[in-house]
């Protein structure tokens, strides 16, 4: 999946905390259905809390956007969090249990907290594209997940999680965050945003949010004894 011309590059230098992020044991369990319902029902009520600080620095994104276009593509964001996926987490766990009272209650993970409050610093302390830099692991990630985990073609309890990111819909999600970023680079960077003295850090935002992933995979697992 490449996603627009950003993304690639970025991921390349993210060296191997790319494919500790996108092939986790957490993930593979998902993908063979060998992830533990424990670890699974953990990550669920962890990720709900992430998604309301995820949102949040989509919000922020429409404040430090340039353009009304960047502004619209943010906050539609925002507002497709909050009203769309944010809703669908409080379904997938009361399907599973798991009251919207007790998500509401739940303490976050230390994980959690350094992962959401990195990107909002990203974000506070840099500009756009430090915030983009920080919020692309995340959306790409699970685009890539999903449809690599989709061609594994056994039988899953996980199928759904699977489907929902293998499909069209979230992969079309995927392929406009990449013109996104894409867009916001060209403007600020110019046609070859390798030469510019601001790369570098940009990668790197891009390379702590990996690997704050792969610590809230591990998060995840760490609640099964
Ligand atoms: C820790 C963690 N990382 C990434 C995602 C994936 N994700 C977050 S918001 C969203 C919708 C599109 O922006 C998607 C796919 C997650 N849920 N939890």
């Amino acid at each position: 999946m490449s996603y627009g011309t950003t993304f690639p590059l970025w991921r390349a230098a993210a060296g191997d905390a790319w494919s500790d992020y996108t092939r986790h044991p957490f993930v593979e369990g998902l993908g063979d259905g060998t992830l533990p319902r424990a670890a699974y029902l953990h990550y669920l009520v962890q990720d709900y809390l992430y998604l309301v600080h995820y949102s949040r620095a989509w919000a922020l994104a429409v404040t430090k956007a340039e353009t009304l276009d960047e502004m619209r593509a943010c906050a539609a964001t925002v507002h497709a969090l909050l009203n769309g996926e944010m809703r669908l987490h409080v379904q997938t766990c009361a399907a599973e249990g798991i009251s919207e009272a007790e998500l509401f209650a739940a303490a976050e993970a230390p994980q959690n907290i350094a992962y959401t409050r990195y990107v909002l610093d990203a974000g506070h302390s840099g500009d756009f594209l430090d915030l983009m830099a920080a919020l692309a692991p995340c959306v790409l990630g699970y685009g890539e997940i999903g449809a690599r985990l989709a061609t594994f073609g056994g039988k899953t309890p996980y199928a759904d999680w699977i489907a929902t990111y293998a499909g069209a819909d979230y992969q079309a999600v995927c392929h406009k965050a990449g013109a996104l970023i894409d867009g916001a680079v060209a403007r600020r960077l110019g046609e070859v945003p390798e030469d510019s003295p601001r790369w570098p850090r940009l990668c790197a935002r891009f390379q702590t949010a990996t690997r704050l992933e792969v610590d809230f995979w591990a998060m995840g697992l760490r609640s099964c004894p």
